[in-house]
């Protein structure tokens, strides 16, 4: 007899139509009280529990959910809030959270334009190799750990109220500690961190809760031999409170933690059965007998249905290792993949059948199990059927392929990837073509999508508003920006992004080969959500997509207006890829798409045009023996994109959102001419890092932080100047922001702006 339970290790919070995101950013400003927003928050579990359990899973998971941030809510649980909040009685522990997760002023969710005072918030950051961010917990030798939060315990009665058997999801202790800052030594705190989680785990047990799921992602990373020995001392000691643990590795294999993650002291383990699908005989070898094993066979990062008749050969070998008992799971949180393909009528048929989001996957996982329980049920051999025969479509599909991209693919030269011209003549050239002055000033590309850009956006997709009236609406937000950044005295003017619903998803929806959809949202951080295209097939550019603005944009000045382009590795990145062929195959095609809208802005007379790579790190394998193939290709493909304009059209590029230290030679390699990059989690580390490097093209480290509202003044700036000037020659220095302004409001921009061009204006008298 086979004995197979389903459950998944989190479930997406924003809600289905995105009922979470609305109801904070009306908290936020003011129209609803905390019982509101608590009100929303519990029937949104509710029937996110309700789904799994209609699904047939045999636990609801609980502990997934966050109102902004799920190590946000493990901060507060844990009792972590650093100490510079300076927190006192009169604030709620709601109020604190919000605190922390947007600064004491409020990040400008709502855009309603809240006050300005200077409580940072948490610092943000990416999720592993994932485009959600959490916020950075912060550790002093001073940390202390308490029980501090009912908030989980409160939840888990919620479940249980309602009838289900619940599995809790917990951060773990040593993937917590890894994820914060502020200390060399994290590992000191670890003492004082256990006894905390033994109470949480004893408290579960008291309330009946049958497992806790431990995540501990680390394990897939090459880790510190510290850190590889701290696990089995941390769970000796979890394993004490005599809660069964599922301990829950995802996104990478586990390789030299094999053997130590199928020994440590808990009662089961999750493996990625997707990204580590080569582990999972060993695994199934190395596990003892008596513990569970939980294979992520649904891939959670992805879009794609399952192609089962694969996974239950896949499993088989697996199960009968186990002795016919296993758990069936999805690789990773359903977080990172939209709520449900019901309200997706615009899609095409075809695609639409290829695909499955968050509730699909858990019918898939449904039907996994009945074909391993009853294999011979007519209505199970139906649902096989129906699948096997969308996979067998999509994989006999003529239209993924398209083989004029094939062959411009594979008729590409190395010469492609290379500028006409070195870096130092084509400085001069571009010198004499843009005449800019030392220290030029720009900005990254987004000003404000104020809530009329939205709304006109919204009027057309109702089809209230036509096309021409549209584009009349956007063109007058591009003429106020511009009109704007000539009052500012901006030196390099940029249209401001206003026709763009996002700096990928606007690609994705003129590119062939991409689908977009009406309702695919996917949390990115706290109430911000992303729409990630859908890369179906062969990528190739019908048309221009951003010429026409662009030209009406530079016809409005006489100052160089930059042509705004995202790069194929970001694309690629914010995108749901093909699973059939290379990531960097389809890198490619979209480096060559974007290549023909470089050379078509640059006939058009723009005279620079910027390539943004945000995600280029973020693209990063988490191993790191991948590495150098990976940064291979993701330069080759951004080098292919730029190196078709002539050498007086400057370049420029920008990345955000991450360390750069240890790509330093690959961004060098990408020759752009000049790369606007954030500095703000690390302004000195990371100039210090660029000037050792002796970086050879121009470069603007970014001189305020544009995720915080508050406006920083003129002689912050030159401060931060004069030590990049300290360690990068004068004469390579740009002066902008650390990023693109479309999460901010106008007024707080040029007021910010203008100091920044004060800033750029000092340096340059004192130079002169
Ligand atoms: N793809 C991607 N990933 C990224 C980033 C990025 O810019 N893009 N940046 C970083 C993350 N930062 C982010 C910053 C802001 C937003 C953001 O503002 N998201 C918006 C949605 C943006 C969008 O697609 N807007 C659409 C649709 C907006 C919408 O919801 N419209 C309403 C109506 C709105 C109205 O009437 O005002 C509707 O359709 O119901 C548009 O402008 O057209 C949001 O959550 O609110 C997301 C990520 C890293 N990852
Ligand atoms: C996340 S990077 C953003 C770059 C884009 N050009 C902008 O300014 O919005
Ligand atoms: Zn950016």
């Amino acid at each position: 007899m086979k004995n197979i339970s389903l459950h998944i290790p989190g479930f997406p919070r924003i809600g289905a139509q995105r009922e979470l995101k609305f109801a904070l950013e009306a908290h936020w400003c003011g129209e609803t009280d905390p019982v509101q927003l608590a009100a929303t928050a519990a029937t949104l579990r509710a029937r996110h529990w309700a789904a799994q359990r209609d699904a047939g899973l045999d636990f609801v998971t609980v502990g997934d959910f966050a109102l902004y941030d799920g190590v946000a809510n493990h901060i507060q649980l844990l009792g972590c809030e650093p100490a510079r909040f300076a927190f006192g009685a009169s604030e709620t522990p709601l109020q604190r959270y919000f605190i922390m997760a947007r600064g004491r002023s409020g990040r400008d969710e709502c855009g309603c334009g809240s006050a300005h005072s200077a409580s940072p918030a948490l610092e943000m950051t990416k999720w592993f190799d994932t485009n959600y961010h959490y916020l950075v917990p912060e550790f002093t030798d001073a940390t202390e750990f308490t029980v501090a939060s009912e908030r989980l315990f409160d939840e888990v009665a919620e479940a249980q109220a309602l009838g289900h058997a619940v599995k809790v999801a917990l951060i773990g202790p040593l993937t917590f500690l890894w994820l914060g800052k502020g200390m060399d030594h994290k590992l000191a705190l670890l003492e004082r961190l256990l006894p905390v989680y033994g109470a949480i785990l004893a408290r579960l047990k008291a309330m009946g809760v049958a497992w806790v799921q431990v995540d501990e992602p680390i394990l897939g990373l090459d880790l510190p031999a510290a850190w590889r020995n701290a696990f089995e001392p941390t769970y000796w000691q979890l394993n004490q409170a005599g809660t069964p643990l599922l301990l829950a590795t995802y996104f990478s294999p586990l390789e030299e933690n094999l053997s130590l993650a199928c020994r440590l002291p808990v009662a089961g383990l999750h493996v990625d059965g997707v990204r580590a699908a080569h582990e999972l005989i060993n695994v199934a070898d190395w596990l003892p007998a008596h513990k569970v094993l939980s294979v992520g066979i649904v891939d959670g990062r992805n879009i794609w249905r399952t192609d089962l008749d694969s996974a239950l050969s896949q499993l088989a070998p697996v199960l009968d290792k186990r002795a016919g008992a296993l758990w069936l799971s999805t690789s990773c949180s359903l977080l990172h993949v939209p709520y449900s393909l019901a309200p997706e009528s615009g899609l095409d048929s075809e695609l639409n059948n290829w695909l499955a989001f968050a509730l699909e996957k858990l019918d898939e996982l449904a039907l996994l199990r009945a074909a391993l329980v009853t294999p011979e049920d007519a209505a199970v051999q139906a649902a096989l059927a129906s699948f096997r025969q969308a996979i067998a479509g999509r994989r006999a599909s003529k239209r993924v392929h398209n083989a004029a991209v094939a062959a411009r693919l594979a008729a590409l030269t190395d010469e492609a990837a290379n500028r006409p011209a070195p870096f130092a003549e084509r400085r001069v050239l571009q010198q004499i073509r843009l005449n800019l002055p030392a220290f030029p000033t720009t900005t990254i590309g987004s000003f404000p999508q104020t809530p009329q850009i939205r709304a006109a956006r919204a009027a057309r997709r109702r089809r209230e508003l036509d096309e021409v009236a549209y584009a009349k609406a956007m063109r007058a937000e591009i003429a106020h920006a511009i009109g704007q950044q000539e009052l500012l005295g901006l030196d390099v003017l940029v249209h401001g992004e206003a026709e763009r619903n996002d700096m990928v998803e606007y690609f994705g929806e003129q590119l062939d080969g991409f689908a977009f959809t009406a309702n695919g949202w996917v949390q990115s951080y706290g109430s911000r959500c992303v729409k990630p295209p859908v890369i179906w097939g062969d990528v190739s550019r019908p048309a221009p997509m951003t010429v026409d603005w662009a030209v009406y944009a530079q016809g409005l000045t006489e100052r160089p207006v930059k042509g705004m382009l995202t790069g194929p590795i970001t694309i690629l990145q914010w995108s749901f890829v093909r699973d059939d062929q290379p990531r960097a195959d389809t890198a490619m095609q979209i480096a060559l798409a974007m290549r023909d809208e470089v050379a078509d802005l640059e006939a058009a007379g723009i005279a620079i045009v910027q390539i943004d790579e945000p995600a280029l790190r973020e693209g990063l394998p988490l191993r790191r023996a991948r590495h150098a193939p990976y940064l291979d290709w993701a330069v080759r493909a951004f080098r292919v994109t730029a190196g078709v304009a002539g050498a007086a059209t400057q370049i420029h590029t920008h990345m955000c959102y991450a360390e750069f230290n240890d790509i330093l030679p690959q961004i060098a390699a990408l020759d752009a001419d000049v790369i606007t990059i954030e500095t703000s989690r690390s302004a000195m580390a990371l100039l210090e890092g660029f000037g050792d490097f002796q970086y050879p093209n121009d470069i603007g480290p970014g001189v305020y932080d544009i995720h915080s509202p508050r406006v920083p003044d003129r002689r912050e700036m030159v401060a931060l100047l004069k030590k990049a000037q300290a360690v990068i020659p004068a004469r390579q220095l740009w002066v902008n922001p650390d990023c693109g302004l479309k999460t901010r409001g106008w007024e707080e921009t040029a007021t910010a702006l203008r100091n920044m061009v004060a800033a750029a204006r000092e340096l340059r008298q004192e130079a002169a």
